[in-house]
C-alpha cells in the first residue's frame, strides 16, 4: 500500500493549480488537480480534483489529509540550476569588473585557493545551499574547487538540507597566473576516483575547469574515468572571444574548442557544458550528435562581458539546454533572476535584429526547469509533474487580490517574484524549506 512508510517519509496529496512543462508544450496549466505523492517521494498519481473520493479509495487515503492550495497559489517544478560555482558564493556580487580571464586570474583563482581550509569551506557551502534552496532551485550543478575533502563536505552538506545536486571537484593542471592553484595530472585522476555516490540525491561530476586549465594528458585521462564509470561531465566552453583564440592556440590540431573536448570523450550524452556563446554551427551539430548538452548563463555573460548566447539558434539545432546562475560570474544564485536575464538577452537580441525570433517566458520557465532536468540526463526522475519522477516542486504564493488568470500569475511570478513568494520547497516528496532542524523521528 502506498502508506508502507519505510522511510521515514509520508505519503502526501496535494489539490489546487499546478504548472509545468512537457516535451510537447512549453506551459501546462492543470487547475483543480490532484497529485499523489508515494513515500519514495515519486508522483504515484494525477487526477482531476473533481475525481477526489474515487482516487482516495483507488490510493488509500484520507480526503482529509489532501493538502489544498488557496487560489493564489500553485505548484510548479523546482527549479534545475545546470551550472554554479559553489565556491565562487563568497564573492557573488562583487569583482565583476574584468573580462572572464582577467577576473580568474585576480579574484576566483586565490579564493578558490582558501577551500583548503575546511572550516571556511563548511561555512560558505552551507550558506549556497541554503541560499539556492530558498530560492527554489531543487537540482544543482556544482563546481566546487580542486580539494577533495572540501567537495565532499559540499555533497554532505547539499544531502543534509535534502537538495538535489552534482558535485564536481575541479581539475585543473596548467594555472601559470596562480601558481599553487592546481595540482598534477596524477592528483587530479586519483582524487576525481574517490568520488564515489554516498548519498541518495548526490551524485560526483568529472570537472575539467576548460581547456586552457588541462593538459590534453588531462583531459584525455578524465574522459577515460567518466567513461569507464558512467559518470557525467562538466566543464566551460566558448565562454569569451580570449579564451577561443587562446584554445585555438593551444590546441592546434583540434578544428574547433569543440573538437577539443570531442578528442578527449569529454562530449556524451552526460555531458554538460556551460556557456557556449561562440559556438558555430557545425559545433552545434557536434553537440547535437553527441547528446552534450548546454547551460546557458546570462547573468555572467552580461557581467563579465563575455557574450550573448543565441539561444534559439542552439534550440533549432536541438541541442539540449538548461539555464545557470554561473555564481560568481553571475552575480545572483537565484534561477528566478537567470530566468529574467534569459529574457533580456533574447530581447536584445532582437533590438540587434529584429527579425530574431524572441524566448517568450514560457520557452524560459521550461528551460528553467524541464529543460534543465533534460540537460543534466535527469528528465527521467524529475523536471515536471509526470507520474514516475520525484516530486520536486516550489508551493508559489502569489497573493493576487482580484484573483488574476494562473498565466498571469506565473509571468508576475517568473518577472517580480522571489524567495517571499515560495513557501514550501519539496525535493523527492520531502519538504525541505522552510528548513527544520535536523530530527531523529
Ligand atoms: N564563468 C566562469 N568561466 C570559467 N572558465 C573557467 N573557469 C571559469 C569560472 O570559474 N567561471
Ligand atoms: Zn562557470
Amino acid at each position: 500500500t502506498p502508506y508502507r512508510n519505510t522511510t521515514n517519509r509520508r505519503a502526501l496529496q496535494c489539490k489546487g493549480t499546478f504548472i509545468h512543462s512537457t516535451q510537447k508544450t512549453a506551459l501546462q496549466i492543470l487547475e483543480d488537480e490532484l497529485l499523489g505523492v508515494d513515500t519514495d517521494g515519486k508522483i504515484a498519481f494525477t487526477g482531476r480534483g473533481t475525481e477526489l473520493v474515487r482516487l482516495s479509495q483507488t490510493f488509500g487515503f484520507s480526503p482529509t489529509e489532501v493538502i489544498q492550495l488557496a487560489k493564489h497559489e500553485f505548484f510548479m517544478p523546482g527549479l534545475v540550476d545546470t551550472h554554479i560555482h559553489a565556491c565562487q558564493y563568497s564573492y557573488a556580487g562583487t569583482a565583476l569588473d574584468m573580462p572572464l580571464l582577467q577576473w580568474l586570474n585576480t579574484y576566483t583563482f586565490p579564493v578558490e585557493s582558501h577551500f583548503k581550509d575546511l572550516q571556511f569551506a563548511h561555512k560558505v557551502y552551507s550558506q549556497v545551499v541554503k541560499r539556492t534552496l530558498r530560492n527554489g532551485t531543487t537540482t544543482a550543478c556544482y563546481f566546487a574547487t580542486i580539494h577533495t575533502d572540501a567537495s565532499l563536505l559540499l555533497g554532505k552538506i547539499a544531502n543534509d538540507f535534502g537538495q538535489r545536486a552534482f558535485v564536481g571537484k575541479v581539475c585543473m593542471d596548467r594555472n601559470d597566473s596562480v601558481k599553487h592553484y592546481k595540482e598534477t595530472n596524477q592528483e587530479s585522476q586519483e582524487e576525481t576516483s574517490l568520488l564515489k555516490r554516498k548519498y541518495p540525491l548526490v551524485r560526483p561530476v568529472v570537472t575539467p575547469r576548460f581547456a586552457l586549465s588541462c593538459t590534453g594528458a588531462l583531459l584525455g585521462q578524465l574522459g577515460a574515468i567518466a567513461k569507464n564509470n558512467n559518470l557525467h561531465i562538466q566543464s566551460h566552453i566558448s565562454e569569451n572571444v580570449e579564451e577561443v583564440n587562446l584554445v585555438k592556440k593551444m590546441f592546434p590540431d583540434s578544428e574547433s574548442y569543440t573538437d577539443v573536448y570531442l578528442k578527449h570523450n569529454l562530449l556524451t550524452d552526460k555531458t554538460v557544458m556551460a556557456h557556449g556563446c561562440y559556438l558555430s554551427d557545425e559545433e552545434l551539430v557536434l553537440f547535437r550528435e553527441t547528446g552534450a548538452s548546454l547551460a546557458h548563463c546570462p547573468n555572467s555573460n552580461i557581467s563579465l562581458c563575455s557574450g550573448m548566447l543565441n539561444v534559439r539558434n542552439v534550440l533549432n539545432h536541438k541541442v539540449k539546454l538548461g539555464l545557470g546562475t554561473d555564481v560568481a560570474g553571475g552575480y545572483s544564485a537565484s534561477m528566478l533572476d537567470a530566468v529574467r536575464r534569459a529574457l533580456d538577452t533574447s530581447k536584445i537580441l532582437t533590438i540587434q535584429n529584429p527579425e530574431y525570433k524572441t524566448l517568450s517566458f514560457e520557452e524560459v520557465f521550461r528551460l528553467a526547469t524541464l529543460g534543465g532536468s533534460q540537460a543534466l540526463s535527469l528528465d527521467d526522475q524529475t523536471g515536471n509533474f509526470e507520474v514516475g519522477k520525484d516530486f520536486d516542486a516550489l508551493r508559489v504564493n502569489v497573493a493576487a487580490p482580484g484573483g488574476p488568470i494562473d498565466l498571469i500569475i506565473l509571468e508576475k511570478f517568473l518577472n517580480l517574484g522571489d524567495d517571499r513568494n515560495i513557501a514550501e520547497v519539496f525535493v523527492a516528496g520531502k519538504k525541505v524549506v522552510p528548513f527544520t532542524e535536523p530530527t531523529t523521528e
